[in-house]
Parts: C-alpha cells; structure tokens; sequence
C-alpha cells in the first residue's frame, strides 16, 4: 500500500461576489502513511470535500503537490491514481444490479490485481456460477472469473452476498451504504477516501457500519483518509486526527493526544461534545481569579506563568472534569438552566455569575437537580487548560 504526501498544497476559488479569489485550503502540508488510517475534522465549509477531491483527482490545486507512494499525481486523470472514493450520496448506479456495480470498475480496470483478497473456499461458489459473460466487453472467461472471485470475496466480507441480484431500489440505506464501499474495495486502490460515508444512516446501523469499516481497513490496510462530521466516528475510528479550520490544519494528532492537549481554543472547542467551558481569568501570584472567584495553582502550574502575573489568560474545562461539592472561595457558584437526565449519567447547563456564556456539566449517575438550583462546582485541578488570550494558543 501507498502513503499520501501533500505539499504546500493550495486551492483558490474565484469569488465573484467580491470579484477575488477566495482561499479555500492554504498550504497544507500532510503525510499520511500507508496502512494509516486518518480522520479528518473541521466545521462545515473549512474545505474537507476540496482536499479529497484534489486528492481523487476530480479538481486540480492552484498550487502544490500531491504524492501517493513514490508518483506525484498532480497531473494524473482520476482513474489513473488508484484511488478509491465513496461519497455520502451512495451513487450507485440503479441500473445494475448489486453484482455488476461491484463489478464495474474491476470490468473497467486494465489489470486486476487477482489474489489479494482471496479466501480458499471459493472454488464452490464459482461451479455454482452460471452467469453468461456480458455482451460486448472484450473480456476473457478468466478475467471475468478473477472479477467474479473478486466480487464474491468483497460481498462476503461486507455480508451483503445474499443480496448480489437485486438492485439498488431494493436495498435499504445501510445495504446500499456497505454496496458503495464494497464497489471502492473491489478495486483493491492504493487509497480510500471516504467523504461522510455513514451520515445517511440511522444510529444504530452507524455504529454497526463504523465497526465494519475500521476492520476492513485494519485487514486490507489500505491507507484512508475519511471526513466525518462526527465526534464518536472521529475519536474511536482513526490512528490520528487532523482538524482543519478555514484551510488551515490547527492539530494532528492520535484522538486522546488530541482531547487531553489541545493545541488551540479552536480544536479544545471542537472536539468533545458536548464542548469545553471557557472562561477569561486573571493570574495572579498564587493562581487564577475572575469576579471574585479564586483557585490555587500548584507550583507546577505557577512555573508555566512565571513572570506574567496578571497576565489575562482564557481557562477551558471539559464538562466531565467538574463536580459537585459545597461553597468555598475556589468553588464557582452556578444557577442550573437545563437538566438532562439520561440514567448513567446528568447533563446540566448552568449560567455563572458575571458570564453570558452558559457552561456545559457533565456527571456520572443519576442528580435529583432541578432547573433554578444553585449548585457550587469544583474543577479537577489535573484537567485545566490554559490558552493565550491573543493567539488562543495552548500554554500547558
Ligand atoms: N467549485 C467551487 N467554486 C467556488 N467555491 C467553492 C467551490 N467548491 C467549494 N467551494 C467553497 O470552498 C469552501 C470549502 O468547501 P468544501 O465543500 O470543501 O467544505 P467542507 O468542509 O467539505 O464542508 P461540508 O462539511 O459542509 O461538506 C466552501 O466555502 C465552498 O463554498
């Protein structure tokens, strides 16, 4: 399998409201390697769709360069990159049947690359195969029996061998989902990519489909790059994530490093649902303060700050590192505006006093708490994050 390498890789749009051009990925520099597994993040708009299409081929960069394995591609057509793509929309093709949209690209491919994929017990399978070859492909009985192994093997994996002779009408959304992917291994490419594969689906094919996805991954090792909108895909899916914000890559890193060390306010936000609490604080000699609310720091925290003493700094805590307890000075008192109780755990969102911005709580097991009670919560002293209050830089 391939690594991909993107350099410096820019893509600008003509804008013709303000007569420019807009910049919609701005020098991004990316390896992913082969086997790797990568999951790629961003607000919607931030040019996800645009780096997989530039990647695929079916866009060119304004400047840049993108390598699969050892071949610069940029001025390769799609087909001949060997990259396979499967979109939100499955766009299967309705007039063929689950078999021969398998089919089609390995029918299309000069070379089928047979044996790969091949499981023994096959042999069955093929004597039961009657099929006459389809008219007009200039195509040997051995090839289209390679293509026919092919289909069959993938089919099998996917467990969507059962429904081969139907067609894409007579498919739920999840078949129809595990056909488009099935179509995108067939070919056995050098690269996946995967824009919001699982987002037509409901929960709990989701989370079945999920499963499938990173074990076919995992037994093909075929390098992926895959968007989601999702938190739950994003963090158990990929080896690493990267998040991207108006073109530019904030973080990559492996999903924990990712949660645990922000490296900015934007990607502290994003990731984690429901997202961190941030509130602007003061440093003072021995800790932090805001309206009259006060917490030590240990030493080691002091250290980080050193001499910037009432230095403004923005404080973030993530909703599962704050609990209940009584009122003291390093206590924030908070007035509950919403409850939700799910059993396992309590979902609270609560007003501070001298902040518009309502904070998100998160505690384990079921609270008798109500809208308008006023709780005192204390924050978990390992898990507090600092970011500049300029750059929204992490400073720990
Ligand atoms: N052909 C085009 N011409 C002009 N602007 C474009 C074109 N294609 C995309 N854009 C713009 O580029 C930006 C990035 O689009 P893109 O589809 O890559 O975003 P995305 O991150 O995939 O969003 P979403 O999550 O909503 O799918 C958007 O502002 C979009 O309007």
């Amino acid at each position: 399998m391939s690594g991909v390498r993107l350099e410096q890789l820019t893509k600008m749009y003509r804008d013709p409201q303000r007569g420019g051009e807009v910049t919609v990925l701005d020098s991004i520099d990316l390896t992913i390697a082969a086997g790797e597994f990568l999951v790629l993040v961003g607000p919607s708009g931030c040019g996800k769709s645009t780096l997989l299409r530039l990647i695929a081929g079916l866009d060119q960069p304004t400047q840049g360069t993108i390598w699969v394995g050892d071949r610069i591609v940029n001025g390769l057509p799609p087909k001949a990159r060997d990259i396979a793509m499967v979109f939100q929309s499955y766009a299967l093709y309705p007039h063929l049947t689950v078999y021969d949209n398998l089919a089609f690209g390995l029918r299309r491919s000069p070379q089928i690359n047979v044996g790969s994929l091949l499981p023994a017990p096959l042999e069955a399978t093929l004597t039961r195969w009657t099929r006459p070859l389809p008219k007009g492909l200039q195509c040997s009985f051995a090839r289209e029996r390679a293509i026919h192994q092919r289909v069959v093997t993938i089919a099998q994996m996917l467990q969507i061998d059962h429904l081969l002779w139907r067609y894409p009408k007579q498919l739920s959304g999840g078949q129809k989902q595990r056909v488009a992917l099935g179509r995108a291994m067939a070919r056995n490419p050098q690269v996946f990519l995967m824009d919001e594969p699982l987002s037509n689906l409901d929960a709990k094919l989701r989370t079945e489909t999920r499963g499938q996805i990173v074990q076919l991954q995992q037994q093909l090792g075929v390098t992926t790059l895959y968007v989601t909108h999702d938190q739950t895909e994003a963090m158990t899916m990929g080896d690493r994530i990267v998040v991207l914000n108006q073109g530019k890559i904030q973080q990559i890193a492996a999903p924990l490093e990712l949660y645990q060390h922000p490296a900015n306010r934007f990607v502290a936000e994003f990731i984690g649902s429901p997202p961190m609490n941030f509130l602007p604080v003061t440093v003072t000699a021995t800790g932090i303060q805001a309206n009259g609310w006060q917490y030590p720091l240990t030493q080691q925290q002091q250290a980080l700050f050193g001499a910037c003493r009432e230095r403004q700094v923005w404080l973030g805590i993530r909703p599962e590192h704050l609990r209940l307890g009584t009122a003291t000075e390093s206590a924030i008192a908070v007035e509950v505006a919403f409850v939700e109780s799910l059993g396992h755990e309590t979902g609270l969102t609560v007003h501070l006093e001298h902040s518009a911005t309502p904070w998100r709580v998160r505690l384990s097991g079921h609270h008798a708490i109500g809208r308008g009670d006023r709780l005192y919560l204390h924050p978990d002293p390992a898990h507090l994050h600092f970011f500049d209050d300029h750059s929204g830089q992490r400073l720990m």
